[in-house]
């Protein structure tokens, strides 16, 4: 399928960082648009229904899986967790960039679904700074932190399937360069649509 806005898939292991470098980036560009993930999980402390995600319980999950709600979905930390078709056909069909943040197995359904997507890897800068960071960040109970430390070894086996490969140690250069895949992808995507489209005021690129 061929839409005028782009799809750009965030992975990392827990505590990466990956939820502070997409929330930054929707702050400077409000072309890009974030996709609202369905999860099991229970919400942390300062998470809002609608807005990080739409939590939901074990049986909603399943009827959206049944009523083939998802793009993608997977087992990720003993919870669920997905993408509705909802949550990125719509804004990519109006021409936004939408960003997705989720787990590899969803970014790899991705790609199977959307050709054009693009698959951003980010990754910590050590085993002992992640794990730093998912103390300081102070929001997972030590049994859980263990767990996702335990399933990151698993997650970054797997980064020589993504495209880009980011290292976020300084949070402002790894910005730089999630911001300069996203505007890669529009040179790549945006201007081969709007040149197809044919009028030479349309290849200004945003
Ligand atoms: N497959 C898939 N994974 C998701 C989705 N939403 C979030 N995730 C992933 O689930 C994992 C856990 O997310 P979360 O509980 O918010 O913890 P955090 O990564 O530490 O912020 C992360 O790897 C997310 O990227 C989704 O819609 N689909
Ligand atoms: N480059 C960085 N240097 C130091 N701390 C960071 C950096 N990037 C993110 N953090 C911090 O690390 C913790 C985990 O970041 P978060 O964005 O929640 O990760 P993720 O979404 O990948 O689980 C947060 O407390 C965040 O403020």
């Amino acid at each position: 399928m061929d839409y005028p806005g782009n799809l750009i898939v965030v992975a990392a292991p827990s505590g990466a960082g990956k939820s502070s470098l997409v929330k930054a980036l929707l702050e400077l560009d409000s072309h890009v648009q974030p996709s609202i993930s369905h999860t099991t999980r229970a919400p942390r402390g300062q998470e809002r229904h609608g807005r990080e995600y739409f939590f939901v319980s074990e049986s909603e999950f399943d009827a959206m899986v049944r009523g083939n709600a998802f793009v993608e979905w997977a087992h990720v930390h003993g919870k669920r967790y997905g993408t509705s078709r909802k949550a990125i056909e719509e804004r990519i069909a109006q021409g936004s960039d939408v960003i997705l943040e989720i787990d590899f197995q969803g970014a790899l359904q991705i790609r199977q679904a959307f050709a054009n997507a693009v698959l951003v890897f980010i990754l910590p800068p050590s085993r002992e700074e992640l794990r730093a960071r998912l103390e300081r960040r102070g929001e997972d109970a030590s049994e859980v932190i263990e767990m996702r430390l335990r399933n990151a070894a698993v997650e970054m086996a797997q980064v020589s399937q993504f495209d880009f490969v980011i290292i976020n140690e300084l949070f402002e250069r790894a910005l730089f360069d999630l911001k300069a895949v996203v505007h890669a992808q529009r040179l790549k995507y945006t201007a081969q649509r709007r040149a197809r489209a044919n009028t030479f005021e349309s290849l200004n690129i945003p």
